[in-house]
């Protein structure tokens, strides 16, 4: 298989509009784009390797990639960062992994952005509101991002996006990369697939397709930013109920029928929210594909599992420390601001899945309620 996908690697540009300053950049070789990765935990360390070993092979891209990492201290005293810049490894979330020795670990975020036009986010979603407020006056006036970061934020007037929060607070254009990325299988090389969405200049996403594509990891851009985020960012609700399933012992069919509910409820959802979100979206490694691996071997499954088989009697907080040593899990708190979404518009009866899981996750119900909702089915998405 390997080498027939390698003959769609993307090509560098050959000829690029004069009036973008962006993509100007990516063929002049004394303006080469210079990315920045701002998060530097599983995902982001396995997301800052892909993208080293591209800017070393393609002449348009600066070779260095800087990564910012959120600083602490390892228990041998040593600061993260350091440990990074000397053994090439982020020992503590990607361990055993060389990311490439152009990729150089920072932890001052606003030296982190300072030079580069290319910002690609990754940290979980609950701190990307902060990072965006320390990020405002600080990037380029030509910088593009994009958000690999799978959750919401739900404010006073309703929810909004990590590529919307990201676009309002620092005025800059964001598409979005999601897929079924475990990320740990596509550090070691993996075969698997990814979706970029992009709002409206296909050169732009082209350009980040470059920026990811390898012959292991195969990056299809569409235009549907809204769709392809809310996929990425639903599917981890609907683990968490796969993860109750689990361990609750149910079997396959039941994790089979709770995947599809959940992808019916993820379709409606998104379109009642952005009516524009096209159905061929769904079936994009953004949507069907990313939903399958999370449910079967993702973080949140896993944790879910373990809950379920608690009898609910350890919250998902400490269950998270324990068992992610330092990751975080999106799904529960997607749960909840789906449910705050749902609640505010009239919408728990059309969302049995979503709102359960809330309920069980919070500990209104047991786990076993997973499945007790099926008589709330509505009959009419
Ligand atoms: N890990 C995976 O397999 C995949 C993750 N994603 C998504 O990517 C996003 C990031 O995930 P990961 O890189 O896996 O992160 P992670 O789950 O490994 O989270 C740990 C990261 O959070 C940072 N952090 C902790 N406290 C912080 C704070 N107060 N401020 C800023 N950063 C802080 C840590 O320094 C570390 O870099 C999430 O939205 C996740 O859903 C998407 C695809 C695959
Ligand atoms: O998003 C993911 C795979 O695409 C990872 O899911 P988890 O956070 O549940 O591990």
């Amino acid at each position: 298989m390997a080498p027939a996908l390698e003959a769609q690697v993307p090509q560098e540009a050959e000829s690029v509009p004069q009036n973008n300053n962006f993509l100007n950049s990516a063929n002049d070789a004394t303006h080469r784009s210079r990315v920045t990765v701002i998060g530097s935990g599983n995902w982001g360390s396995v997301a800052s390797k892909l993208i080293a070993s591209n800017t070393l092979r393609l002449a348009s891209f600066h070779d260095e990639v800087r990564m910012w990492v959120y600083e602490e201290t390892l228990p041998s005293g040593e600061k993260l960062t350091d440990v990074i810049n000397r053994t090439n490894e982020n020992v503590k979330y990607l361990p055993g992994i060389k990311l490439g020795k152009n990729v150089i670990a920072d932890p001052d975020l606003e030296n982190a952005v300072r030079d580069s036009n290319m910002l690609v986010f990754v940290t979980p979603h609950q701190f990307m509101e902060g990072i965006c407020k320390r990020l405002v006056g600080k990037i380029r006036e030509d910088a593009e991002g994009i958000s690999l970061v799978k959750g919401m934020e739900v404010k006073m007037e309703g929810p909004c996006m990590i590529s919307s929060l990201i676009s309002e607070q620092l005025g800059i254009n964001c598409s979005v990369l999601m897929g079924a990325n475990i990320a740990n299988e596509i550090a070691v090389e993996k075969f698997s697939e990814a979706t970029v969405g992009y709002r409206n200049n296909k050169e732009v996403a082209e350009r980040w397709v470059q920026l990811f594509y390898t012959p292991y990891f195969i990056v299809t851009a569409v235009q549907d930013v809204e769709g392809v985020e809310l996929c990425g960012t639903l599917k981890n609700v609907v683990a968490i109920a796969a993860g109750f399933v689990d361990g609750l012992e149910m079997g396959n069919n039941t994790k089979a029928a709770i995947m599809r509910l959940g992808l019916r409820e993820m379709k409606a959802f998104s379109k009642l929210l952005f009516p524009s979100v096209k159905d061929n979206t769904f079936f994009e490694s953004c949507g069907v594909a990313d939903l399958i691996t999370t449910c079967l071997g993702g973080r949140n499954r896993k944790v879910a599992e373990a809950y379920a088989k608690n009898g609910g009697k350890r919250s998902f907080d400490e269950l998270e420390a324990e068992m992610l040593q330092g990751q975080k899990l999106q799904g529960v708190s997607t749960a909840s601001e789906v449910y705050e979404v749902l609640s505010h518009r009239g919408w728990l009866e059309l969302f049995p899945l979503f709102s359960t899981v809330h309920e069980i996750s919070s500990g209104l119900l047991p786990p076993s309620a997973i499945v007790e909702y099926s008589e709330k089915l509505p009959r009419s998405f």
